[in-house]
């Protein structure tokens, strides 16, 4: 038997910072048919508002370095603020929107990131997915939204690239759906050349990554949301794409496909 089709979509920090934007992409996630799920970012949002507490915010290799302060204002602005507002919207367009951190339903459980030389503080690598409760919640027609914050299981919280969560839940639900992964950011695809927004590379595979990289063309977030789209590949997800807001409701706008 077939297995049914999810759609797993996760909007970046560029997106959710321009209202206007953010309310039409919602209007048109709201509009999808089928088992859809909605992951976000906010990294803008919570540098913004670390350095309004006088928080200098660092990031190495497209993640933060998460230090205890740190770590309040993101559980604060990825699961309160942003996580709520995103929600509000979806359901004042009827979209039967949950809310949801790695914690609840221990949906996702990360351990603290260690990484040779470099202490990230709080942030966390996912160990694993439990995609129990994710089911319970497709299968009764509600819509899960999942922010940036992870659990360890023993209390801890722990901040978590929301390029990562969109791909390791892709990956753990590849098992029972036929998971189709859209990351949409600001821009209308991966791009040759970074200033000129019609460049875009229409299909990457995991042997021109390496020479993209090699050769310098593509850099900072872009790094570990390609990072993410082969690891998902590789765990059986059936597509992914990279692309603006536009793709949501015209298939045929300019983006960037993945293979392996
Ligand atoms: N070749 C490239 N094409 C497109 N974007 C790139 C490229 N190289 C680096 N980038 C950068 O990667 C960023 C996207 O990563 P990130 O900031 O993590 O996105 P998101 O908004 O999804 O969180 C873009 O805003 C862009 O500045
Ligand atoms: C550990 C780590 O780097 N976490 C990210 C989580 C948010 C995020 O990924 O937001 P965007 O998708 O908008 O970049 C951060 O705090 O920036």
């Amino acid at each position: 038997m077939s297995k049914p089709k999810l759609h797993i979509i996760k909007i970046g920090g560029n997106v959710i910072d321009h209202e206007e934007n953010l309310s039409s992409f919602l209007v048109d996630f709201s509009k999808l048919e089928g088992l859809n799920i909605l992951v976000h970012g906010g990294g803008k949002k919570a540098t913004e508002i670390a350095k309004k507490l006088q928080l200098e915010p660092k990031m190495i290799g497209g993640r933060r370095i998460t230090d205890a302060d740190n770590l309040e204002v993101v559980t604060m602005v990825y699961a309160g603020l942003l996580n709520k507002n995103i929600v509000a919207n979806l359901q004042k367009n009827n979209c039967n929107a949950i809310g949801l951190s790695g914690a609840d339903g221990n949906a996702i459980k990360a351990n603290k990131r260690i990484v040779k030389e470099i202490d990230y503080g709080f942030a966390g690598d996912v160990d694993e997915v439990d995609t129990n409760t994710i089911s319970v919640l497709l299968e009764n027609n509600l819509i899960p939204v999942f922010c940036a914050i992870t659990h360890n299981k023993e209390g801890q919280l722990l901040n978590t690239n929301a390029d990562t969560i969109a791909s390791e839940l892709a990956s753990g639900l590849a098992k029972k759906y036929e998971v189709s992964l859209t990351y949409i950011f600001e821009k209308k695809g991966v791009l040759e050349s970074i200033d000129d927004e019609d460049s875009v590379i229409e299909s990457i595979d995991s042997e021109m990554y390496e020479t993209l990289k090699n050769n310098n063309i593509i850099a900072a977030g872009m790094l570990p949301k390609l990072e993410n789209c082969f690891y998902a590949l590789s765990r059986g997800v059936a597509e992914i794409h990279i692309a603006n807001s536009d793709f949501i409701t015209n298939k045929n706008t300019q983006h960037t496909t993945l293979s392996l």
